[in-house]
């Protein structure tokens, strides 16, 4: 395993210490969050019992291969806790997420769940977020339209930047679990999130950013130094 992967799964293995038997757990998506499903698997294989709802695809496939128990967000709306990745972490736990393009999913799971923890290696914390383009998911319809009118509202938060349709590493337009696309905005900073997030609220077509602000309750970071945990205030 690279060093990047090891500092993952640390910080997976640390977040499992939160898992109790009866919880009604959230999964998230991507390569950190697969540390912690893995990891999951082998609690649940030994006789923990959890229920999952997985934010995306990828997950469920991945939960189900390894015989986690799985259910909806409708049989479940109310969750103990979500274990999730993320992009960027910046001050007060404000994050950017959607790099592999589950934030909507991602968002509702976490506005449904008690505590979100965040796993990440260190090197996602940032003094400012938006060196990591912020994904913007819109709906197929007027992406032309609905761009111009992103690039106009953000100039309200100060921000500007490229928007980039994001593709497949094939060529082809990427799709989401929901059927959207997404616009990668390539911000460099972005000095005032939550007035970001307001302005990309008020733009028709879009469904969601990854913008997630007083979402984390909880931030796991493992570097070379060891473990390390942030709490909101
Ligand atoms: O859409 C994907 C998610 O928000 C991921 O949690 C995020 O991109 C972090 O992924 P990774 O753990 O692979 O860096």
């Amino acid at each position: 395993m690279s060093d990047a992967e090891t500092l993952k799964r640390q910080a997976a293995a640390r977040a499992l210490e939160h898992v109790r038997s009866g919880m009604k757990l959230g999964l998230g998506t991507g390569s950190t969050a697969k540390h912690f499903v893995e990891l999951l698997a082998e609690r649940v294989a030994q006789g923990l019992e959890v229920v999952g709802v997985p934010t995306s695809e990828a997950t469920r496939a991945q939960a189900e291969s390894l015989d986690v128990p799985l259910g909806t967000l409708d049989e479940y709306p109310a969750l103990d806790l979500v274990v999730d990745g993320a992009d960027e972490v910046g001050p007060d736990l404000t994050l950017i997420k959607g790099g592999g393009g589950a934030l909507l999913r991602e968002k509702i799971v976490a506005s449904a769940a008690a505590q979100m923890i965040v796993i990440a290696d260190a090197s996602k914390k940032v003094p400012t977020l938006g060196t990591f383009p912020l994904p913007i998911e819109v709906v197929d319809f007027g992406v032309a339209a609905i761009r111009r009118g992103i690039e106009k509202a953000v100039r309200r938060a100060g921000c500007q930047g490229l928007l980039t349709l994001r593709r497949r590493p094939d060529g082809h337009v990427f799709v989401t679990d929901q059927g959207h696309l997404i616009l990668d905005a390539a911000f460099g900073v972005i000095p005032d999130p939550a007035a970001l997030a307001a302005c990309l609220a008020d733009v028709p077509g879009v469904v969601e950013h990854g913008l997630f602000i007083n979402l984390a309750s909880r931030v796991i970071l493992a570097g070379a130094d060891g473990v390390t945990v942030l709490d909101r205030a």
